[in-house]
């Protein structure tokens, strides 16, 4: 079974992803993961940080000549704002004195980054995990449910995008439908495989020109108030054959398995498939797709359902939106306890991001890959690459022709 877990502090010295139960054969270089995480930094209404920090990517294990060798595959990346870090983030005990508030270095943001954080965000992980983990201090809860995470998950994902690409011609791409109240149109045309580089260069990930001119409209005014903003992302997945997944048991439906992987991205609280509660408010006559034969081929009037039935694939694109809260470090700061005085305050506040929509696409498109590669290995599994395509092929040319 295809496995990954990640590890890593925001503001640590590396986060490290490690992805378990590749076939040999695979083709992956650190630059095709460099290039998806650059992706995952674009994005109006990104904070400052993604301005000056650097995802420093290493291939450290599973990898050999740009193919996979069959075991696990880690990737490290580092952070390449370390050095401010590594006496808060110091892994061995460091001298009480050099995490006095003011350690005497002068530098205003030394001592920002040293002070116990007791004024926990409201809709941040700060305070249940203060509370969950017996912590005074908010330091460690933020530093795990940060999203600096998803990076790892891209880096992951670009992997098994890879496999799926290579082993079954699946491709895969996300863009952004609408950012608070401003939605692309029901009748938008969506992106193909073919468009990434358009999305990479529009400044939300919105494929629909006018309504991504009014999304930055949308954030900058948002910024200006001193708050932040949500909205909703969309996965698509071209080229999936049919039958990953089962109806057999709950925990093997694919509809399932990708919306929990999707609702685990950090502010995602909501997961559709298809035209998902939409579907809700429709007769059966135009909720359903029906199946027609075109130029000798079986297929979809359309795919409302977003490429699923009885939690299997079936053939037509899977499609996926997610929906993102706005970004909880509100700037113009929400009221809060101050928990090392139990007297009100208002949140802690640096610095963030005023809109993470757009990376929050490409965090979703890495769940996406996850899965469908999970799924695609139980399905036609095997050892090598070649042996995987083989299998594909065979179980494909079961189908009787009145089937295909
Ligand atoms: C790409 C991305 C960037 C984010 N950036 C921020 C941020 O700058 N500030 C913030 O407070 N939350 C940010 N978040 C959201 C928090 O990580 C999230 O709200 C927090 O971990 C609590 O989890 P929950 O919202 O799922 O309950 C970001 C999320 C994503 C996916
Ligand atoms: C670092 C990333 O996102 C971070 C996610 C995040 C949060 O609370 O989730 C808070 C911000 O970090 P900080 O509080 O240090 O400014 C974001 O910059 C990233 O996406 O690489």
């Amino acid at each position: 079974m295809l496995r990954w877990t990640t590890a890593g502090e925001s503001h640590g010295q590396a986060l490290v992803g490690v992805l378990e139960g590749l076939p040999a054969g695979v083709e992956v270089t650190s630059g095709v993961v460099r290039e998806a995480l650059a992706r995952r930094r674009l994005g109006h209404g990104r904070g400052a940080r993604m301005k000056f920090e650097q995802d420093e990517i290493r291939i450290l294990a599973g990898v050999r000549h740009g193919v996979t060798m069959g075991g696990p595959v880690a990737i490290e990346i580092g952070n390449s704002e370390w050095p401010k870090w590594e006496t808060v983030m110091s892994a061995d005990p460091v001298a009480p004195e050099s995490l006095l508030v003011d350690a005497g270095t002068g530098d205003e943001r030394e001592v920002a980054r040293n002070r116990s954080l007791t004024r926990p965000r409201p809709g941040h992980a700060d305070l249940v995990g203060m509370q969950k983990y017996g912590l005074s201090d908010a330091r460690p809860v933020l530093e795990r449910a940060s999203a600096r995470e998803t990076a790892t998950r891209v880096a992951l994902g670009t992997v098994a995008a890879q496999l799926l690409e290579q082993v079954a011609g699946v491709r895969l791409v996300s863009h952004v439908v609408a950012i608070g109240p401003v939605g692309v149109p029901e009748d938008a045309p969506a992106p193909g495989p073919d468009d990434v580089a358009a999305l990479d260069q529009d400044p939300v990930r919105c494929f629909h020109p006018e309504t991504s001119a009014a999304m930055v409209a949308e954030i900058d005014a948002c910024q200006q108030d001193g708050d932040t903003i949500g909205g909703v992302v969309e996965v698509l997945a071209y080229g999936v054959p049919p039958g990953l997944g089962s109806y057999v048991s709950g925990d093997r439906r694919l509809d399932g398995r990708l919306a929990a992987a999707v609702m685990s991205v950090q502010a995602v609280k909501g997961v559709e498939m298809g035209d998902g509660f939409r579907t809700a408010g429709r007769r059966g006559s135009a909720a359903h797709d029906e199946i027609v034969r075109t130029d000798g081929r079986l297929t979809r009037a359309t795919n409302r359902a977003g490429g699923t039935e009885g939690g299997m694939s079936n053939g037509e694109p899977v499609r996926v939106r997610a929906a993102m809260k706005p970004i909880s470090t509100v700037p113009r700061a929400l009221a809060t306890i101050d928990v090392s005085t139990g007297e009100a305050a208002t949140a802690i506040h640096q610095r963030s991001d005023v809109c993470a929509v757009p990376p929050a696409a490409v965090v979703a498109e890495a769940m996406v890959a996850l899965v469908l590669a999970q799924a695609l290995l139980e399905k036609v599994g095997g050892d090598s690459l070649e042996e995987c395509t083989r299998n594909l092929r065979g179980y494909l040319d079961t189908f009787p022709e009145e089937m295909r």
